[in-house]
């Protein structure tokens, strides 16, 4: 079966279009690289296949449910939005443990399975200190225990590196390959290139809302016409050029150096 499927899927939003006619079949048990630049309508996407926000014409489905089914879909998936959902008053294990509560997971092997992630996340030290007092990376290792407490079918997880150490995010990395080892299908979007290009199956590159292609990311990396090493970022960097901008001057080389510049400062956090 396949976990995500969407046909046409297409929201606007005024007079912009932020999705348009998206098609996606993605397998159980991949990891899919979501990609596009700032804007091309990645975060729409996902509140769309999350039940969050309504389409504005054709149809998706998230394992087997419909993204109109918002109820439906809350038990078959998880996720870790860019701002996640935390109450600063509460401890990592409160909300968590208030999370569970929400779902009616079983208390005693939720409580064993919290536990673990927090000790895999290295967070077990500070589960009791209130979240007001967390860093960016330990709220965000909070809010991805949060995103996959209940052991969704489908997890969508928009830059969730976002803020963690070389270490944590080499953990989390490793976290997410066992998901989808386990046959979770993960949902991945991030600018960081590296990271997909290590654990993503298939990479769907997004632009001015349109799928503009999609394959492996070696697939992908074989498909730059430019590079010297024939990068995933090369690929990215051409499929995503506005073509308004390299008939004038220098503005799309300025945001590839740009986009380039951004790589370098990401990959600095986050080994
Ligand atoms: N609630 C909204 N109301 C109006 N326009 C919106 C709304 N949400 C998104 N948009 C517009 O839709 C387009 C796609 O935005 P979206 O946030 O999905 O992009 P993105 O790919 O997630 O970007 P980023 O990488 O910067 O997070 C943008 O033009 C944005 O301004």
């Amino acid at each position: 079966m396949t976990a995500i499927d969407t046909t046409e899927l297409t929201k606007r939003y005024g007079n912009t279009l932020a999705v348009d006619d998206l098609t996606l079949s993605i397998p159980e048990g991949v990891v899919y690289g979501f990609l596009g630049p700032n804007g091309a309508g990645k975060t729409t996407t996902m509140r769309m296949l999350t039940g969050l926000t309504r389409p504005t014409s054709g149809t998706g489905s998230v394992a087997g449910i419909s993204i109109t089914d918002r109820d439906g879909l809350r038990t078959h998936i998880g996720y870790l939005p860019e701002e996640p959902p935390l109450y600063d008053h509460a401890t990592a294990y409160e909300q968590l443990e208030y999370a569970a509560g929400l779902r009616d997971l079983p208390a005693e092997a939720t409580r064993e399975r919290i536990d673990r992630l927090l000790d895999e996340l290295d967070l077990t030290a500070d589960a009791n200190t209130r979240i007001a007092e967390y860093s960016k990376g330990m709220r965000q290792k909070t809010a991805y225990i949060q995103a996959i407490l209940h052991e969704p079918d489908v997890v969508f997880l928009d830059e969730p590196t976002s803020g963690l150490d070389p270490r944590a995010a080499r953990t989390l990395r490793e976290m997410i390959t066992d998901l989808a080892n386990a046959g979770t299908t993960v949902f991945l979007s991030t600018h960081i290139l590296p990271v997909v290009e290590e654990i993503a199956d298939t990479v769907g590159i997004l632009y001015d809302g349109e799928l503009v292609a999609e394959g492996s990311p070696a697939d992908l990396e074989r498909r730059a016409e430019t590079g010297e090493t024939r990068s995933l970022e090369d690929a990215f960097l051409e499929l995503t050029t506005d073509e308004r901008d390299t008939a004038g001057e220098s503005d799309s080389e300025a945001s590839a150096a740009n986009t380039a510049n951004q790589r370098v400062v990401e990959e600095n956090t986050d080994g």
